[in-house]
């Protein structure tokens, strides 16, 4: 496999853009596809993405373009940074664009509604594109963080390590540090899950519940998150690495999360209307709480904390009346 040179970031939002930046700072050449002319030409004027990634300036080798055929011509990484429940419309009508030889990477961490595809199943049957030439990048990343250049590392699972450690080598930036992983099952099963339960820790935040309380989520959060990732076939250590541990803690815990925000609003006693209005960009875990509630009906797999989420979105729970609910379960062994 010869090195990456060109990279194509379809989607302009707050992590395409940021992820823009990382693959120019690794050394690649960058094209970024905005859906509206106004932030191509900012990026290509001005170097910026005020309404994404404000306050920082992007590499002159970021460059955008509302063409996908410009995006995408001649590029031998396709980064795909749409939300999770876009991306199989918007694949459909990349797919005649796509180098076929190309490695393509997912950044989205969601699970389909309905078809219940984690975003690698999505990528592998729209485009027809062989399993072992899907990417996905994933871990403690949030992106206004990376944004400004403060450190972080992240997990490049590919089942094929050498197309891994190809991805490695063409997005590691001086603050960007990845590591691979063949365990793809398991960091998009990480990736996914986190963003339910840093819903439910915000709304822990929102109901001014305390410490104990949220590290009890977190450390459910990933007791669930591994039941069903190791149903599904994940290897079980991937959950205490970063895209399990890590990336929940730093969701969690983050204000800059907009799934913990979002989950704040609801805590407050905010609409899951009032509440999308107030956080606008992407919450991915409002609607994977149902999409993954649905595969562990669909595996036999427990997981309580999803299940109040999804109740408190969809079912006009209080987030008080979750907790007790979570509270009066039959006692059992840790
Ligand atoms: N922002 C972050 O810190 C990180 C985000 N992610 C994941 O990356 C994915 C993208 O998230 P963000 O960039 O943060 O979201 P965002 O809300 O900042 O941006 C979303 C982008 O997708 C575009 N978009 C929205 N709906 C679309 C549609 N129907 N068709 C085509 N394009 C559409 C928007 O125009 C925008 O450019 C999500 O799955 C998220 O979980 C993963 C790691 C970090
Ligand atoms: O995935 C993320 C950090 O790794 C971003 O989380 P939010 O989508 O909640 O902002």
């Amino acid at each position: 496999m010869t090195e990456i040179k060109r990279a194509a970031v379809l989607s302009a939002g707050s992590w395409g853009t940021t992820f823009g930046k990382v693959l120019a700072d690794a050394g690649r050449e960058v094209r970024i596809l905005a859906r509206r002319a106004q932030v191509a030409d900012a990026i290509n004027d001005s170097h910026t993405n005020p309404d994404y990634v404000p306050e920082v300036r992007l590499p002159d080798a970021v460059r955008a373009t509302t063409d996908p055929a410009v995006a995408l011509d001649g590029a031998d990484l396709v980064v795909l940074a749409t939300p999770s429940q876009a991306l199989r419309d918007n694949l459909v009508a990349w797919k005649p664009l796509l180098d076929p030889a190309a490695s393509v990477v997912s950044l989205a961490k969601g699970i389909e509604l309905n078809t219940l595809l984690r975003m690698s199943e999505v990528i592998a049957e729209v485009t027809g594109i062989p399993t072992d030439q899907v990417v996905v990048v994933t871990g403690p990343n949030l992106a206004p963080e990376i944004a400004h250049g403060q450190p972080t590392a992240a997990v490049v699972a590919c089942t094929d390590l050498d197309r891994a450690e190809l991805v490695q080598r063409a997005v590691a930036a001086p603050y960007f540090r990845p590591y691979t992983n063949t365990d793809v099952v398991g960091a998009e099963i990480g990736g996914a899950v986190k963003n339910v339960i840093a819903l439910a820790y915000g709304m822990a935040s929102g109901l001014g519940l305390g410490d104990n309380t949220k590290a009890t989520l977190i450390t459910r959060g990933l007791a669930e998150t591994s039941r069903l990732g190791e149903r599904l076939g994940a290897d079980p250590r991937t959950f205490s690495g970063l895209a399990g541990l890590g990336d929940l803690v730093a969701t969690c815990s983050s204000p800059l999360s907009r799934n913990h925000r979002f989950g704040e609003y609801l805590g407050r006693g905010d609409s899951l209307a009032a509440a999308q209005r107030a956080t606008r960009q992407t919450a991915e875990g409002v609607k994977s709480c149902r999409s993954i509630r649905d595969l562990a009906h669909r595996y036999h797999v427990e997981m309580p904390i999803t299940e109040q989420v999804e109740r408190v979105c969809y079912e006009q729970v209080p987030p008080s009346v979750a907790v007790r609910e979570l509270m009066s379960r039959d006692m059992k062994a840790e």
